[in-house]
């Protein structure tokens, strides 16, 4: 039998203000063991729905289970299994990363010895005296995740960690989620609005655009999805009549020259003779994969 997921949200809808709905119907499941990046552009409703998870806004609508519990009369337990970076939390610049724990520490009951063991988590064991106001955005950013593991959580929950870094910074920060996940068996969720981010560290997606999920699965559906989404990149001596001859591909015209979709590669050949017979020069035939990114784009301009 299937382990039941970690977190699952059934008909989640929320509103800050009287008439101006903020999330619609959101039903998140995040399978145990996963690494689950809940992508959406600005002002989806990212920081709402991990709000409501972590307890920061009171849920209005729907239900909200965290590891098989309902969160509203198990807050505590769950809270003290979960790990979270959802608003910076405030580093003391004047301290060494050792010494910001240390004043965590308590917060969280963790012993001395847990400061060491996350220190050499996120890389950051061999800091020494140096302060945390010289280290660079992505050093801090791995403090902030030393404090979010200092009470050993099983489910971490990081709201854009990624946002600011530079390449290096989003490349350590990768390793570091994929080791917790692998190494350490943490459920991860985490959130980003740009899908190459998150794209080589997650086992599973959910979009969510204008607060409603408009995917959610593994990340090999969703790259089956852009699959069938390939189109084919032509361009010929009269455009606008490969465009009659090849109608029901849903030829598109655009600056680069026409794209129509296709299956496999014999339908290459096939559209290839039919425009030659039909009279047209060919002068590019080029397969396009649509990356994930323009699949994300896509459907989320389809519900613009
Ligand atoms: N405290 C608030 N009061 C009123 N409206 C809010 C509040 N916080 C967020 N919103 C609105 O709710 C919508 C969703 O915001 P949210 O912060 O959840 O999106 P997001 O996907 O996390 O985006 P971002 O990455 O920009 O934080 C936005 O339209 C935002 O303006």
């Amino acid at each position: 039998m299937q382990a039941p997921p970690v977190i699952r949200t059934t008909g989640l809808s929320y509103h800050y203000a009287r008439g101006v709905q903020t999330l619609f119907d959101i039903n998140l499941e995040v399978p145990r063991g996963s690494i689950y990046g809940f992508l959406g552009p600005n002002g989806s409703g990212k920081t709402t729905t991990l709000s409501l998870l972590l307890g920061l806004l009171n849920k209005q609508q729907g239900d909200i289970e965290i590891f098989g519990q309902h969160l509203l009369q198990n807050r505590e337990a769950i809270l003290s299994r979960t790990g979270s970076l959802i608003e910076s939390p405030s580093l003391y610049g004047h301290l060494t990363a050792r010494e910001n724990l240390e004043v965590y520490r308590a917060t969280y009951g963790a012993s001395k010895t847990r400061i060491d063991e996350v220190l050499g988590i996120v890389g950051l064991d061999d800091t020494g005296n140096k302060v945390v106001k010289k280290f660079s955005l992505g050093m801090k950013q791995r403090l902030s995740i030393a404090l979010a593991l200092l009470p050993a959580p099983e489910l971490l929950i990081l709201d854009e960690p990624a946002n600011g870094l530079d390449p290096a910074g989003i490349i350590e920060l990768r390793a570091l989620i994929k080791r917790l996940n692998r190494d350490h068996g943490m459920t991860i969720l985490i959130s980003s609005h740009l899908l190459g981010e998150i794209e080589r560290m997650v086992s599973h997606i959910g979009i969510i655009y204008k607060g409603k999920m408009l995917f959610q699965g593994p990340l090999a559906e969703l790259q089956g999805l852009q699959r069938q989404r390939a189109r084919l990149l032509l361009r010929t001596s009269d455009n606008e009549a490969a465009c009659r001859i090849l109608r029901e591909h849903a030829p598109e015209l655009g600056e680069e020259g026409l794209s129509v979709v296709y299956d496999d590669t014999e339908q290459v050949a096939r559209i290839n003779r039919r425009l030659t017979e039909g009279g047209l020069d060919v002068y590019l035939l080029h397969p396009k994969e649509s990356d994930l990114e323009q699949l994300f784009i896509d459907l989320t301009s389809e519900h613009a």
